[in-house]
């Protein structure tokens, strides 16, 4: 128990170190690295603090390298998931019982360790597992996933001060209870960083979580368990499942404890739990919590004032790091004809120069896709795009998966708005451009609104005051993170708060309070101070 109000420590962004040639820094990563590719690694689900094995061993391989093993992983089935449950809600009570300080102290202590003694080992094992580079691994991995737990601890402490006004003579409170049951933390692939704190905020709220993480991101997922164990989280709190989504859906969607869905990932499935919940809502004791941020087709608009050169490198880099796999990648451009062939020939220049393949060669800026499956559909898209009468394939375009699933950064060059790569989400290095008259900028604010049925993020560019008013406010709807005059990705904990509405999600900003509450359940006391001992009002007494 609290005694005393503490102050928090000062909280800040996790500083990004640059990789640069020559740097300490480079040298441990690359040193971890081939420490990691030189080991086999065994990855057991940890449920109420215990290994768990079973006898279903998974690869793990390298999306840039696919012929070598990494290590295996201990693939469970819906026995677990209700292992993990009933560990969750053994930890409860005593978690919840714990003073905020030493749930605090926790997370800033596993963000401590993350960015001090594990951070090239954080690294490592995203770059390996899910194909990043060091800059991109070092901005999700270390920074992002330090930041959420730092300012979550922040954003806590704000919220515990969020009190009512009292009366003379009572004294009213605000209890910030966790909620009753277990959260399902159900993480993407794609960033670490989402990964941990799909699970760690509700947790830092007093909460206790079942965890499953995507098949391909186990790798950091396991290792950010070990962190959090190592900073003092007590044994189940935090339960680690790896099995399939529908079988872990199977358990968790009918179980009368199931208090709420922390999810990240694909529309489609977000709908499908969705469903599945208003399905079953009289399995529950309380009206579960469904927060999703889910998926995007994210967009860049020039207006005919807007620099070709500025246009050019936001194009590149909003659609092609990470290989175009961030739900906040640009993946459709729409351009003046009066600056598009000066645009389109920086993006051909710079793609010509990009260099693609693995990670452990720091010069690759562009690295695999996550899978066979994602692969394979990219693939086809270009294809058709390459059939098309209504497309044309006007950069890259190649793509060869013998050593690993390599897509070659592709731009399609749409001939009509509403061609299919300007409207479904793809997830990979592939950006589609509609070059529009630069008479008709209206008209195509007006298509680019219709055009998807997302809303994640989107980026305008304009040398034009008038210009740049006039488009954020046609767009308001269109993007919950938007961008003026730069790339539509690298949202900042704190600084730009992330999510998306429409299609993309509840919109409920990782990061900050307004996702932390939704993992509280408020009460309010009011405790009177000399209690009334006539029941009488004045108003009923006689003239
Ligand atoms: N809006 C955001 O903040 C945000 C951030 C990151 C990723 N995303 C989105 O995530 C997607 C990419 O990630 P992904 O490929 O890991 O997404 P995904 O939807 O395939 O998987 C997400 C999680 O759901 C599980 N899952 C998959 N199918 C399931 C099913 N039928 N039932 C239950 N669980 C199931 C997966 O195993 C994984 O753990 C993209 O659509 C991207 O836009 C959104
Ligand atoms: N926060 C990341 C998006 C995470 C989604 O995948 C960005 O803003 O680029």
């Amino acid at each position: 128990m609290s005694k005393g109000v503490f102050k928090l420590p000062n909280i800040t962004n996790e500083p990004i170190k640059s990789y640069a040639p020559g740097s300490p820094e480079r040298k441990e990563l690359k040193s971890q690295l081939n420490a990691l590719r030189a080991t086999v690694v065994d990855i057991p689900m940890i449920i109420g603090g215990k290994e768990v094995r079973t006898d279903k061993l998974m690869d793990i391989r390298p999306p840039h390298d696919h012929h070598h093993l990494l290590g295996h992983y201990h693939q469970g089935d819906a026995s677990h998931v209700q292992m993990a449950i009933d560990a969750a809600l053994k930890a409860k009570p005593e978690w919840e019982k714990m003073s905020w300080e030493s749930r605090a102290a926790i997370f800033l202590k596993a963000a401590d360790l993350l960015s001090g003694p594990y951070r090239q080992r954080m690294n490592a094992v995203t770059m390996l597992g899910q194909s990043k580079n060091a800059f991109q691994a070092e901005i999700d991995a270390v920074a992002e996933l330090a930041d959420f737990f730092r300012f979550n601890v922040k954003n806590m402490y704000e919220i515990y001060h969020m009190q009512p006004n009292s009366a003379p003579g009572i004294w009213n409170r605000t209890v910030w209870r966790p909620l009753e049951g277990f959260i399902f933390a159900l993480t993407p692939f794609n960033f670490t960083s989402i990964a941990g704190n799909l699970p760690g905020a509700p947790a830092l709220m007093g909460n206790v979580c079942v965890w499953k993480p995507s098949k391909t991101a186990v790798y950091s997922a396991h290792l950010i368990m070990e962190i959090l164990k190592e900073a003092g989280l007590p044994d189940g709190v935090i339960n680690l499942v790896y099995c399939s989504g529908p079988t872990a859906s199977e358990v968790i969607f009918s179980h009368r404890e199931f208090a709420g869905i922390h999810f990240t990932g694909s529309t489609q499935v977000f709908n499908d739990i969705w469903a599945t919940i208003v399905k079953n809502i009289d399995k529950y004791r309380s009206y579960p919590r469904i927060v999703g941020e889910t998926g995007g087709k994210d967009y860049i608009f020039a207006d005919p004032t807007a620099c070709p050169r500025e246009v050019a490198t936001a194009i590149v880099r909003g659609a092609f790091e990470y290989q175009g796999q961030k739900c906040s990648a640009a993946s459709r451009a729409y351009i003046p004809s009066n600056i598009w062939p000066e645009v389109e020939s920086y993006v051909q220049k710079d793609l010509a120069a990009i260099k693609v393949g693995g990670v452990e060669d720091f010069t690759n800026f562009v690295n695999a896709v996550i899978d066979e499956a994602s692969f394979v559909k990219l693939a086809n898209a270009i294809d058709e795009a390459n059939k098309s009468s209504d497309a044309e394939v006007i950069a890259g375009g190649h793509y060869d998966m013998s050593a690993g699933y390599f897509i070659q950064p592709t731009v399609i060059q749409a001939f009509k708005p509403d061609y299919i790569t300007m409207r479904e989400e793809l997830f990979g290095p592939i950006l589609t451009t509609y070059v529009y008259d630069p008479e008709k900028v209206d008209e195509t604010l007006d298509i680019l609104d219709k055009t998807s049925t997302y809303a994640l993020t989107g980026a305008i560019f304009s040398k034009d005051r008038t210009n740049i008013e006039r488009m954020t406010e046609r767009l308001t709807h269109t993007a919950g993170n938007f961008y003026i005059n730069d790339k539509p990705t690298g949202a900042v904990v704190d600084q730009q708060p992330f999510g998306g509405g429409r299609a993309s999600g509840t919109n409920d900003k990782a990061g900050t309070i307004f996702n932390l509450l939704r993992w509280v359940s408020p009460q309010a006391i009011k405790e009177t101070f000399v209690p009334a001992t006539n029941y009488m009002y004045p108003n009923f007494l006689e003239e």
